[in-house]
């Protein structure tokens, strides 16, 4: 990052007031007769509602639009173990992204877990407070067993957004590239450097859509996972490849795509050069990718390149996902963001990057058009039909899977944020 960048960004932080979200009254307060409703003595009246039925909550007060964004702050992007403290500045991030793509309120909240039995504890004591819990930046493989745990214990939808979000959003991406790189799913060669939340989700959904698993070659940073490995948790394992290729350079000979899930600048000149014609390359770690577009580009002109951030063409990045997957799970009162939901998502991202981008969508990047190719695989996070497609094909997988407590909403489609109820 250039130094004015990370100023500008320290600035836009502390200016004008500290940090980047606060909360806001939705009812008059006004008078003395409005208090008399918003406090004592009138609040005992939907207190003895939601005594006698909890689901008087979602009636009366703001927990069916509600998330909770919670961090341990052990894998904050691609940081590191920075501590739940540290984590804050994302979490109040990504409460920005839910508010201003999906009209959803979050609180973020930074635990200060000694074990993940202790987060779970914490997150289970909270969650009916909320209509949903986005788990965010926790590490491999405690997020694992964290989510599982509170999938089971929670009655709202739990969704580790740095696994499924990514997922989502990196399939969406990768179905479009292999596409547009005229590779068959199924023949195509994968190198996942890194083995942790998101790399692991990755290649699950992957494989759902047609990557095969002798196809995959994932790397931690002990190397290839192979089936020689005595040093795996059961999570790795299931991609231990049976193979004689132990590093990176052995692993990349040929390969068609990379995804990158692990750190910055991990993926040298040397190593794309080795790939297949026509090669995919996903470089994911945030901030700073596992190698620089500028360099990729000037180093082959017969890729794909994607990244996660905003600031270059492609970005492969789970805001695509989280807003609006939940804004459909919320709007039918699902019990869970499950499979079927989660590929009805991939869709409804990868099908929007081939239609016509409206003017206005290109205006706020300032180009004069996108269009769907190797510079545009993947919808633009400003673009408003997200909420059009999204949430609608998520809720319509919701009701029809089973798991929606309300009908597919009457004033779906969402054409843009004043329709959101
Ligand atoms: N673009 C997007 O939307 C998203 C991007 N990400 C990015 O993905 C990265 C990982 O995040 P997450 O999965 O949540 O974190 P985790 O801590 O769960 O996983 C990190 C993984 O990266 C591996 N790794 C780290 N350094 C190296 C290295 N030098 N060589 C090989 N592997 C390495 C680790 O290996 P080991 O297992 O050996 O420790 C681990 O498997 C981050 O950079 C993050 O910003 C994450 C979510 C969304
Ligand atoms: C984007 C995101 O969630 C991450 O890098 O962790
Ligand atoms: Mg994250």
């Amino acid at each position: 990052m250039s130094q004015d960048l990370k100023e500008a960004a320290l600035e836009y932080h502390a200016q004008p007031r500290p940090g980047k979200l606060s909360v806001e009254i939705t009812k008059p307060t006004q008078t003395s007769r409005d208090l008399s409703l918003a406090y004592s003595p009138g609040v005992a009246e939907p207190v003895r509602e939601i005594a006698k039925d909890p689901e008087n909550a979602y009636k009366y007060t703001g927990k069916g639009n509600l998330v909770a964004v919670i961090s341990d702050g052990t894998a904050i992007l691609g940081l590191g173990n920075l501590g739940p403290l540290a984590s804050k500045p994302v979490m109040e991030g990504k409460g920005v992204l839910f508010k201003r793509f999906a009209g959803i309120d979050v609180f973020d909240i930074e635990v200060n877990s000694e074990s993940p039995q202790a987060f779970i504890e914490t997150v289970e004591r909270i969650a009916d407070t909320f209509g949903g819990i986005n788990l965010e930046d926790i590490k491999a493989p405690e997020c694992f067993e964290i989510e599982r745990a509170l999938i089971e214990k929670c009655s709202v939808p739990i969704f580790h957004d740095d696994q499924h979000g990514t997922a989502i959003v990196t399939a969406a991406g990768m179905l479009n590239a292999l596409e547009l790189q005229g590779k068959k799913i199924e023949e195509a060669k994968v190198v996942c450097l890194g083995a942790g939340a998101a790399a692991i989700a990755c290649m699950k959904l992957l494989v759902s859509c047609g990557v095969r698993s002798e196809n995959i070659f994932m790397l931690d940073r002990k190397g290839v996972i192979h089936a020689g490995r005595d040093d795996l948790n059961q999570y790795k394992a299931m991609f231990a490849n049976d193979t004689d290729r132990r590093t990176l350079d052995d692993a990349i000979e040929g390969a068609d795509v990379f995804l990158g899930l692990s750190g910055p600048d991990l993926f040298s000149v040397e190593q794309l050069n080795k790939m297949a014609p026509n090669p995919i390359i996903f470089a994911c770690s945030n901030p700073d990718p596992e190698i620089k577009p500028e360099l990729a580009l000037a180093a082959r002109s017969d890729l794909i390149m994607a990244t996660g951030r905003s600031d270059y063409p492609n970005q492969v990045n789970n805001v695509l996902g989280f807003p609006f997957i939940f804004r459909g799970a919320l709007d039918v009162r699902a019990t869970a963001i499950n499979e079927e939901m989660k590929v009805a998502a991939v869709h409804a991202i990868r099908e929007l990057a081939k239609e016509p981008v409206p003017a206005e969508i290109c205006e706020a990047y300032g180009v004069d058009k996108f269009e769907f190719g190797k510079q545009y695989i993947i919808p633009k996070p400003m673009d408003v039909r997200l909420l059009d497609v999204v949430p609608a094909a998520v809720a319509r997988a919701a009701v029809d899977s089973g798991v929606a407590r309300k009908g597919y909403p009457e004033h779906y489609p969402l054409k843009s944020m004043d329709d959101i109820r």
